[in-house]
């Protein structure tokens, strides 16, 4: 019998065919029992088959937004995957020890096979340990040029959005692009002391832009189709080798920010050289900025060039998406932007903000003080509100982040209930049906309504607790959260700030404003056509 189905005949197929299908049936069963005490839609509980799609039709996060409006909570996704959209449980995924990053996203994040970046470490120990080496340079104590080189980027695209209202006939154009190339400017500038040049070009002559979209379409095709791990194959995952031969895409950033490294690095070595040998301490007369204070926390070498190139990949299409977001709301909510625009020109008139508004030269608007000062943005809540309220109802990131139970499995209390998770089950935080629960936010979350934030005063001050600790989830949690916060704030607050003050903004096709795709958890977006005039504030 055991021979005749080593050597199938006519006889022995229909055995070895209803043995396979037991088999497969059983495992689906053993699946199935895994997360059966979860509701979640049909086939989640014995096949991956309907995330696969969700993954592959780019708008992963509609799908995440509906099962939890169907399923409540807490709600299963696939036979091993629960999504959460209660900010209480996916604060504790963030802070309770047994809990770690999984590995079907985390390794689709890796841009070269032999090493990690701290992003992608999923090992937490090596994660804190790279962490504490980077956090000083990526928060303002140890880099002292931060708010200035926002100031110079930001003057820029003041600048270059000037430059098109002041144009005859067709003066529209994509400001989903231009605020991309703000926000690697950006990048370039606080990471590496050199900003890329985009917006003083207004090209993308590299093709940063059309190659990071493609790099990340790419690995959310591998992430969906379970083919992440091949990231760490040798020769197979991606690599940071550099190919000089390259003058575009993502080769060509890699061969920018690595030379711009190791050229610092020399400098900064010879420096430290002189200074054991008893000459003066020149590393600390280095540029005061985020290269400079990694490398003075001990980072060097390839640790240092990946780190470095994370910053382009983590800190543009995130900040991009916040301010395309953001300003698409005020753009179609003429009440929260005229409301927004009489606390800029109150602020402007009052000095509570520098008086630019006659400076519209690159120049002039490089001068100290033309840019509203962090400090300043501070004392405009309309302002602070806006920021808030416009991540919330776009939030810039869209799809996993996604967290396995601890070994031993875990019991959680969700909206009351207790609810087993197994050990090694991946969780999801549903970013849209988080930041807009309506339990939290009111009947009206899904509308983009500033005043939210600034109304709730006592009895409700504990709502508005809850509120911001919800809202404060979208830069992460605990010792996961987002390095480049910092920096995304300023230049969020700065950005919309100026923008505002100095155009009026109108949306070439309301019917259509842009092109969306979520790839690898991110927006990518494009085609977002706008005509912007210059305006004269009110009272100047
Ligand atoms: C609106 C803009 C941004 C949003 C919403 C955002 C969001 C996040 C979130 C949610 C995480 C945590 C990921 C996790 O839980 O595994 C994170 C991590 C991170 N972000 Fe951001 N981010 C933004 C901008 C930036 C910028 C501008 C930079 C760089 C300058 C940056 C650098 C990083 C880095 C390096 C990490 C990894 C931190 C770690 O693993 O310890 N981000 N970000």
């Amino acid at each position: 019998m055991f021979a005749d189905l080593l050597s199938p005949n006519r006889e022995t197929w229909p055995i070895l065919a209803a043995v396979v299908l037991l088999a497969i049936v059983g495992s689906r069963l053993r699946a199935y029992s895994k997360l059966r005490h979860i509701p979640g839609p049909r086939w989640t509980g014995v096949s991956e088959i309907p995330h696969i799609r969700a993954f592959l039709s780019e708008r992963c996060c509609n799908w995440y937004t509906t099962v939890s409006e169907t399923h409540g909570p807490i709600a299963r996704v696939g036979p091993n995957t629960v999504l959460t959209s209660s900010a209480e449980f996916w604060e504790s995924v963030n802070v309770k020890p047994g809990y770690r990053r999984s590995k079907w996203f985390y390794n689709a994040a890796r841009f070269d096979w032999r090493r990690d970046n701290v992003f992608t470490m999923i090992d937490t120990e090596q994660h804190d340990a790279r962490r504490k080496m980077m956090a000083p340079g990526y928060s303002g104590r140890e880099n002292l040029e931060l708010e200035r080189d926002v100031d110079k980027c930001v003057a820029k695209m003041v600048h270059l959005v000037g430059s098109y209202a002041d144009k005859r006939g067709n003066n529209t154009f994509d400001l989903a692009n231009k605020l991309q190339f703000l926000t690697l400017d950006v990048i370039g500038l606080v990471g590496f002391g050199k900003s890329f040049g985009l917006l003083d070009v207004d090209a993308d002559p590299h093709e940063f832009v059309r190659s990071t979209e493609a790099g990340l379409r790419r690995i959310n095709k591998l992430m969906a189709l379970g083919l992440s791990w091949t990231n760490r194959v040798p020769f197979v995952g991606p690599s940071a080798e550099l190919d000089a031969e390259k003058a575009t895409g993502f080769e060509k950033m890699l061969t920018i920010s690595s030379d711009i490294v190791g050229e610092r690095e020399k400098v900064f070595q010879k420096n430290l050289q002189e200074e054991s040998d008893g000459g003066s301490s020149k590393p600390m007369k280095e540029r005061a900025d985020m290269l400079a204070s990694f490398m003075r926390n001990g980072l060097f070498g390839d640790e240092l060039k990946t780190e470095s190139l994370l910053q382009i990949v983590a800190g543009s299409d995130t900040t991009a998406g916040a301010l395309r977001g953001t300003m698409l709301y005020l753009m179609s909510h003429p009440r929260v932007y005229r409301a927004l625009q009489a606390e800029i020109d109150a602020a402007v008139r009052d000095g509570k903000a520098p008086n630019a508004t006659k400076s519209v030269s690159v120049d002039e608007l490089e001068e100290e003080d033309s840019i509203i000062s962090y400090a300043q943005t501070k004392s405009l809540p309309y302002l602070q509100a806006v920021v808030r309220e416009g991540i919330r109802v776009f939030p810039p990131l869209t799809d996993p982040f996604a967290r396995d139970v601890q070994p031993g499995g875990d019991t959680v209390v969700i909206d009351g209930k207790e609810v087993f998770l197994p050990g090694g089950v991946s969780v999801i935080p549903s970013w849209t049906a988080m930041h807009r629960d309506r339990k939290l936010y009111g009947a009206d979350a899904d509308l983009f309504r500033p005043e939210r934030w600034l109304e709730t005063q006592e009895p409700d001050a504990d709502r508005l607790r809850a509120m911001r600790r919800t809202n404060d989830l979208m830069f992460g949690h605990g010792k996961y959260t987002c390095l480049g916060k910092p920096v995304a704030l300023i230049e969020i607050h700065k950005t919309i700030f100026e923008l505002m003050r100095h155009f009026e903004w109108g949306l070439v096709n309301p019917l259509k404003p842009w092109d969306a795709a979520s790839l690898m958890g991110l927006w990518s977006i494009k085609h977002m056509y706008v005509q912007a005039s210059r305006r004269v504030p009110s009272g100047a």
